[in-house]
């Protein structure tokens, strides 16, 4: 095969010795400690929802491609993913967030906290300061993203729904963030177009697109011209549960999505890279 890559589980004896021998162990966080499975168990945490379904539980899978040869590429397992959960500085107040929104329908529609980590140090490598958030939710990666903005930073929080509204701006609130966020409950497309019309246009440093994913392409349109030259725009859902890769699966939401990850792949006007975080992200940096 030339060109594109093929992928095959690892199954060589030395990989099999990474199978975990026994359930893993469930997910605690605490920043000022180590790693430590003992510790975690005796540490039941509240929330278990981030342990994966997942049965074949292979660490690697081997690329093959004609041009490179072979190449070992991590595969997320269970006890990996408890282990790189384990590694994340949560902020206490983002998991006061997380697990009281555990307790509403819709919970799982909340970036992970790895994930929540890594658009808090994008936010912070860009030195951003006005920000914008399509899809706030209860306001897990808001309030992450808001939490590192300086004292003058801005975010611009889109959502439709009042009621998961009032969750994100009590907590906003409780991490003395308020001042830093301005809500907008309004269909998405018309709190962006508003912006445009007020001249914003090039002046947000990042955007983070987690709304309804059939609307990505008219989303990502509104933040292009919103978001100034060097700025990023960070897209969630772009694997969707794996599905995109499946040309058995043909919903619409799925097609959708390939379609989007496709112009993506091919906008001269950005860079653009596809991260295999949560549920993947791609970010694409403004040329
Ligand atoms: C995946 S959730 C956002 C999760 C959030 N980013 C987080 O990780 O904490 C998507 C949100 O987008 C909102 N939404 C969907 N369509 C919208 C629209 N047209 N305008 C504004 N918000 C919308 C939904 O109400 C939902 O709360």
């Amino acid at each position: 095969m030339r060109g594109i890559a093929s992928f095959q589980r690892f199954t060589s004896p030395r990989a099999l010795l990474f199978r975990p021998p026994s359930p893993p162990p469930p997910y605690h966080h605490s920043p000022s400690k180590p790693y430590s499975p003992l510790l975690a168990q005796s540490l039941l945490p509240s929330i278990t929802r981030f342990r994966s379904l997942q049965t074949d539980a292979s660490p690697v899978i081997v690329s093959e491609d004609d041009s490179f040869g072979k190449k070992q590429v991590i595969s997320l397992t269970p006890q990996l993913y408890d282990y790189i959960l384990s590694n994340v500085r949560e902020p206490p107040i983002l998991r006061e967030l997380r697990e009281e929104t555990a307790t509403l329908k819709g919970s799982q529609m909340l970036v992970s906290p790895d994930q929540a980590q890594l658009l808090a140090m994008l936010v912070q490598i860009l030195g951003a300061n006005r920000c914008i958030e399509v899809g706030v939710f209860t306001g897990y990666s808001s309030l992450a993203v808001a939490l590192v903005l300086p004292e003058s930073g801005y975010l611009v929080a889109c959502e439709k729904d009042a009621k998961c509204l009032e969750i994100a701006k009590k907590y906003y609130e409780l991490a003395a963030v308020a001042h830093k966020v301005d809500v907008k409950q309004a269909l998405a497309a018309d709190t962006l177009q508003s912006l445009l019309d007020k001249g914003e246009g090039c002046s947000y440093d990042f955007a983070f697109l987690d709304a309804d994913k059939r609307k990505y392409d008219e989303y990502f349109e509104y933040l292009f011209q919103l978001v100034r030259v060097g700025g990023v725009i960070v897209i969630d859902n772009v694997l969707w549960h794996g599905k995109v890769a499946n040309p058995n699966e043909t919903d619409k939401k799925t097609n959708s999505l390939r379609k989007f990850n496709r112009k993506i792949f091919k906008d001269e006007r950005i860079s653009t890279s596809v991260v295999p975080v949560g549920d993947g992200m791609t970010i694409c940096r403004k040329k």
